[in-house]
């Protein structure tokens, strides 16, 4: 059985990486806020937006931290971070909701967004894919490369040069099989079981633009940055 090991450049690409999901954590006390006394949907819904706005916020910093991100062409970055926000966002959303948050938290957290005015048929695919990756248990380098591999997807609409973002994409792709090979020994079909949370994440793509649509006919009114990064109104 051959031996794998993490070669010095992986082991410096994910330090990178690392060191840059961890800086842009969510602010605490915005995730607080959510956790504070009761809310009404209006209420709630305003909250989720500020998170969602901050979320972007702390997405666009890590970015621009990975390794060659900068680099590509200007255009084709923000297609990236366009055609990604969604799923980064979901992704980001999974971890804090299955993080080991005091108990009585998840489950107040779990009211507040079922209690935000989100419809129905949108709330339980949500739900599905944060269990689904609760059961997954990430460790931290787990996390933040399958956010790079997310963001780096070269298949995005409007991207010019999709060889340079695969250029990018395949080093993480590479770097995260041989970490899963490490980190879950015992499980060899780990690295496709997260591959395949990627594959639901586009899923919540389509939900997420149904629920827009939904929420402008009542008309919810959302951030400048979210309807630009949404591209609404
Ligand atoms: C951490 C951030 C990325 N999470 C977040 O913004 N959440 C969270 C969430 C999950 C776990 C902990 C804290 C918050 C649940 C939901 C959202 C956003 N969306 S949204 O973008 O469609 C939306 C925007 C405006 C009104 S609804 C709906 C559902």
């Amino acid at each position: 059985k051959e031996k794998v090991a993490i070669t010095k450049e992986q082991d410096a690409l994910l330090k990178l990486i690392v060191e840059a999901y961890n800086k842009h954590q969510i602010p605490q006390d915005v995730t607080k806020k959510l956790l504070q006394e009761q809310y009404s949907t209006e209420e709630n819904f305003l909250l989720l937006t500020e998170i969602a706005t901050s979320q972007v916020q702390v997405l666009v910093e890590f970015t621009k931290n990975i390794p060659g991100f900068l680099s590509l062409d200007h255009e084709d970055q923000i297609a990236l971070l366009k055609g990604s926000a969604v799923e980064a966002m979901f992704l980001r959303s999974a971890q804090v909701f299955s993080r080991k948050m005091p108990k009585g938290h998840t489950v107040v957290l779990e009211e507040r967004i079922r209690k935000s005015g989100i419809s129905e048929e949108f709330i339980t695919p949500l739900f599905n894919f944060y269990k689904s990756v609760g059961e997954l248990h990430m460790v931290l380098e787990e996390q933040a490369l399958l956010t790079a591999i997310t963001i780096l997807t070269p298949d995005r609409p409007y991207v010019k040069d999709q060889q340079a973002v695969e250029r990018l994409q395949e080093p993480m792709v590479e770097l995260l099989k041989k970490l899963c090979v490490l980190q879950h020994p015992q499980e060899p079909q780990y690295f496709a079981r997260l591959l395949g949370r990627l594959t639901e994440l586009r899923t919540l793509n389509h939900y997420h633009a149904e629920m827009l649509t939904s929420w402008r006919v009542n008309d919810h009114k959302f951030t400048p940055l979210l309807c630009e990064i949404w591209d609404v109104q």
